[in-house]
């Protein structure tokens, strides 16, 4: 059978992909070997962040559980294989890999072939090389949401995005948990302030948090109980990172290359190192439904197109949320990314009135700005006179720092002067206010409660 596109994997990528094909009036086939909808709606935002809103609203945990099976469902039903047909979306269940660049053979034998390919076959859970582990019967995000009842005590180990958000609801669904990780840190990945509020809050709700652990066997004890390091739990989840699932693929047979972290080799434009595949989502290395869902986009329009009029995708305008409590929201480049170059102004949420009237004073504002481009390194006073610069990236710790982002990730993909923020009248008394009241800092000098400095390393 022959198609015009041929997208692999109905995630968040492969299905803005597929329906991207379908509005270019390209002739596209879904091809996908698990439900539509993907880690998203099975084992990653849709279940982990209705347990979390169960659990802050005080939900037993048998309810907390019945109602990530009702909305998994719920999501689920919006995207079935005959909704996506009526969108004109060919829908081919089955296993794919490459026979050849523009060729893919299903598991039955079935051929299709298509002088455009999109890659959007995701991740799967990384498991630690840990004696004893399997033995263990380990949860994974692909089994924990499926649970009948809560365990009475739980090691959540890997205290990334997954690790810190589990350990916060099954925490306060009533389970004793401890959250172990190698890293010195909580979230290593971000600044080590934002990594202090998390661990405290977490800590101030019970979560037993221990880190810097070293290498260690899971010992079963026998009653179906676990032991790691000196930890005794009912169960052990393993959430230490995801793996790009090439494996199967046949991926050499197209001559599609893979990189040292494992995920597919995709250039700016999100071309593989063989023409007309590409590659989008979790399979070539980005961790967000959002951007697998822009990549989409971004590969069909660039599939139809010689390589001078491609677009780019452009991984520093994706903003990237944990929903923990307080929640942490990153965009662009942090403080310690940005260089000796950048200003960075601060302010508190201590300082904001809404997170007073709320009495959620912990976290902050940070917003790293640079000079204009073709500027030379700027004064304090330098920078006012242009406006503030312009934003290269923030950090928000806050209540509500993922709705917080937004705005920012408008001022940098727009160019916007800082400025702009500043100029823009923000309701009293939001949490977005914070970041007006940061970006005024940098415009105009001075603003109350906010803090400019050199972005220090
Ligand atoms: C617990 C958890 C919470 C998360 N929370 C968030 C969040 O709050 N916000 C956020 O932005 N991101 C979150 N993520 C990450 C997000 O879920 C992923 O980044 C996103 O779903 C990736 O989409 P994708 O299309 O790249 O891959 P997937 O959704 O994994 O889709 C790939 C699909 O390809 C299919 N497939 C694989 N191989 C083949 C093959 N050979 N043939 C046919 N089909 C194949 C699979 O069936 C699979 O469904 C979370 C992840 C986890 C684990
Ligand atoms: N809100 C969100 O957007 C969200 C939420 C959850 C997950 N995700 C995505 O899902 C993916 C998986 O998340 P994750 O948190 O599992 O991965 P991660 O790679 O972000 O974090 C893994 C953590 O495990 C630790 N670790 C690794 N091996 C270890 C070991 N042997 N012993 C102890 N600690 C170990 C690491 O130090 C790290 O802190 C990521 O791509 C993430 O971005 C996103």
């Amino acid at each position: 059978m022959s198609h015009d596109l041929l997208v692999i994997g109905a995630g968040a990528g492969g299905l803005s992909a597929a329906r991207a094909g379908v509005r270019a009036r390209l002739a596209t086939a879904l091809v996908t070997d698990g439900p539509i909808g993907g880690d998203c709606t099975f084992t990653g935002c849709v279940p982990s962040k209705t347990l979390l809103a169960a659990a802050a609203a005080g939900a037993s945990a048998t309810d907390a559980l019945a109602r990530v099976r009702a909305t998994v469902a719920r999501v689920a039903a919006t995207e079935t294989p005959e909704a996506l047909r009526d969108e004109g979306v060919d829908v081919v269940e089955g296993r794919a890999r490459f026979a050849g660049p523009g060729a893919l053979v299903l598991d039955d034998g079935r051929t299709l072939a298509a002088p455009r390919i999109v890659l959007a076959t995701g991740a799967t859970p990384l498991l630690p090389d840990l004696p004893g582990l399997a033995a263990a019967d380990p949860l994974t995000t692909d089994t924990v949401f499926d649970l009948d009842g809560t365990p009475g005590s739980l090691i959540v180990l890997g205290a990334g995005p997954a690790g810190c958000e589990l350990a916060q609801a099954f925490a306060r669904l009533g389970t004793a948990v401890t959250l172990v990780d190698r890293a010195d840190r909580v979230l290593p990945g971000l600044d080590a302030d934002v990594s202090a509020v998390v661990a405290d809050a977490l800590r101030r709700e019970g979560v037993d948090v221990r880190l810097g652990t070293g290498p260690a066997d899971v010992e079963a004890l026998g009653d179906g109980r676990l032991r790691l390091h000196d930890v005794e739990a009912d169960r052990l989840l393993v959430v230490t990172g995801r793996r790009p699932a090439t494996a199967d693929l046949d991926l050499d047979r197209a001559g599609i290359g893979i990189g040292a972290d494992g995920a597919v080799v995709i250039n700016d434009h999100l071309a593989t190192t063989t023409a007309g595949v590409f590659a989008v989502g979790d399979v070539a290395g980005t961790q967000h439904t959002h951007a697998a869902d822009e990549m989409g986009r971004i590969a069909v329009a660039n599939a139809g197109r010689p390589a001078w009029r491609r677009r780019r995708f452009r991984p520093h305008l994706v903003p990237r949320v944990v929903f923990t409590d307080p929640e942490v929201a990153t965009i662009g480049l942090s403080e310690s990314e940005a260089g000796p170059d950048a200003w960075v102004a601060e302010i508190p949420m201590s300082a904001v009135d809404r997170a007073v009237t709320a009495g959620r004073e912990e976290g902050f504002v940070r917003l790293v700005a640079g000079p204009p481009p073709g500027t030379r390194r700027l004064t304090r006073d330098g920078l006012r006179k242009v406006g503030g610069g312009r934003l290269v990236g923030a950090t928000i710790v806050a209540e509500r720092a993922g709705e917080m982002i937004a705005e920012v990730g408008l001022a940098m993909r727009t160019g916007a002067l800082t400025g702009r923020l500043a100029q823009t009248v923000h309701a009293y008394p939001t949490w977005s206010l914070a970041v007006r009241q940061a970006a005024a800092a940098l415009a105009t000098g001075a603003s109350p409660g906010v803090t400019v400095r050199r972005a220090v390393r």
